[in-house]
C-alpha cells in the first residue's frame, strides 16, 4: 500500500485543509458528511484520501491553515476569521473568504481581573503586561493605544505595553501573575467568569469560514473546487433556513409575500379553490416565530415549516 505521505498518493487530488482538532473539528466533520465527502481518517494520520472524489483532506492546526491556503499548498480550507487576521496582512491578502459557515462564533476580547478597579478600559493596560495567543493582533491593537496615550501625555515618559505570547490556557495568566490583562476568545463568557475576569474591549468578532487562494494554483481542479464549494454552501443554507408553507386568500397575497419574500421569490401555487393559493418560501431559522406571527396577522392559514436536509441555492 502506498503511504499517504508519499507525494504520489496526493498527485492530481484537490487538497482541502480542515482544523485537526479543537472547537471547529466536529462541526467540520459534520459539514463534510452533509456534502457527501467520504473519507476515513486513520488514527494519528493527518491526511485522508476521499473515496468518492479525486480529493484529499489535510488536517492542520487552525492557525496554519490561512498560510497553506494563501500560498496555494491547498485548494480550500476551513478556519476562523480570527486566524486569518492573526496570520497578518502578508497572508490575508492572499486568502479569499468564500463563505461564512455560521459556527465557531466568538470574539477576541481584552479581559482583566474584575477585582482590579484600576483597569476599566483597554487604555488602562498601556505600559503593563498582556498575555495572549494572538500576539500579532494584540501588538497592533496596543501599539495604537500606546500611541494615543503617549500623545496625550505630550511625549513625556512614553509607555509601551508588553505583549507576552502564551500557547493556551491564556485565562490563567493574570492569576499566575504573568500578566495584568489578557486578549483571548470569548464565546459564552464561562471561562472568563470562572477565572474572575471581565471584558473591557473587543478586537474582533469571528466565525468559521471557507477560504481559498486568491490566485488558484495552476494544478488546481477548478471544477471540483466549484462543486465542493457549492455543496458546502447548500449544507450551510439548509442549516440556516426552513421551508415555510401556508395558504392565503388572493386579497391577502401581496401582504403575505412581503412577509415571506423567499431567497429569490416565493413559490405561489394555485389551489382548487381559485380564490386561494399555497405559498412556499425559505425563511431564516431565527426569524421563523415572528414570520409565523405576522402571517397569522395577514390572514394566512395552515402555516407550517419544514426542516431542510440539504439544498442548492
Ligand atoms: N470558545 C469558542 N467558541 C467558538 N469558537 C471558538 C472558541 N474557541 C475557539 N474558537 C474558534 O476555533 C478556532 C480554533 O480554536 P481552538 O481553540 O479550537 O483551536 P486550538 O487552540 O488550535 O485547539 P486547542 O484549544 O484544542 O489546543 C479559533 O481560532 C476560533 O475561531
Ligand atoms: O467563552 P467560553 O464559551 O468559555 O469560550 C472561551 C474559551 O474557549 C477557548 O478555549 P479552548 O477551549 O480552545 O482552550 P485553550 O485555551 O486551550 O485554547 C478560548 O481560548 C477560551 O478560553
Ligand atoms: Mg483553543
Amino acid at each position: 500500500m502506498s503511504h499517504l505521505f508519499n507525494k504520489d498518493a496526493l498527485q492530481g487530488r484537490m487538497l482541502f485543509a480542515i482544523p485537526k482538532k479543537g472547537r471547529l473539528y466536529d462541526k467540520c466533520v459534520e459539514l463534510l458528511s452533509g456534502a457527501d465527502i467520504q473519507f476515513r481518517r486513520q488514527n494519528r494520520l493527518d491526511v485522508a484520501l476521499v473515496h468518492n472524489h479525486p480529493m484529499a483532506l489535510v488536517f492542520l492546526p487552525a492557525a496554519d491553515i490561512p498560510r497553506f491556503v494563501g500560498e496555494g499548498n491547498v485548494d480550500l480550507g476551513i478556519t476562523g476569521q480570527d486566524m486569518v487576521a492573526e496570520a497578518g496582512e502578508d497572508v490575508s491578502r492572499l486568502v479569499a473568504e468564500e463563505l461564512e459557515l455560521g459556527f465557531g462564533k466568538c470574539s477576541l476580547q481584552v479581559q482583566v481581573p474584575e477585582a482590579d478597579a484600576s483597569l476599566k478600559e483597554p487604555k488602562d493596560l498601556v505600559g503593563r503586561k498582556v498575555a495572549t495567543s494572538f500576539d500579532k493582533l494584540a501588538q497592533e491593537y496596543f501599539a495604537q493605544l500606546d500611541e494615543q496615550v503617549n500623545a496625550a501625555n505630550g511625549g513625556k515618559e512614553p509607555k509601551k505595553t508588553q505583549i507576552e505570547y502564551v500557547g493556551g490556557s491564556v485565562e490563567a495568566a493574570c492569576a499566575l501573575g504573568v500578566a495584568d490583562g489578557i486578549v483571548d476568545l470569548v464565546e459564552s463568557g464561562e471561562t472568563m467568569r470562572a477565572c474572575g475576569l471581565h471584558a473591557i474591549g473587543t478586537l474582533l468578532a469571528s466565525q468559521a469560514v471557507l477560504i481559498r487562494p486568491v490566485t488558484p494554483h495552476a494544478r488546481s481542479n477548478q471544477s471540483l473546487i466549484r462543486l465542493i464549494t457549492s455543496r458546502i454552501k447548500g449544507v450551510i443554507a439548509a442549516s440556516q433556513y426552513v421551508l415555510c408553507q401556508y395558504n392565503i386568500h388572493q386579497n391577502d397575497l401581496q401582504e403575505a409575500i412581503k412577509v415571506t419574500p423567499g431567497r429569490r421569490a416565493a413559490t405561489v401555487t394555485p389551489l382548487g379553490d381559485k380564490e386561494w393559493s399555497a405559498i412556499s418560501a425559505m425563511v431564516k431559522k431565527g426569524d421563523v416565530a415572528t414570520v409565523m406571527d405576522r402571517l397569522g396577522e395577514v390572514g394566512a392559514t395552515d402555516i407550517f415549516t419544514l426542516a431542510l436536509d440539504n439544498c442548492r441555492t
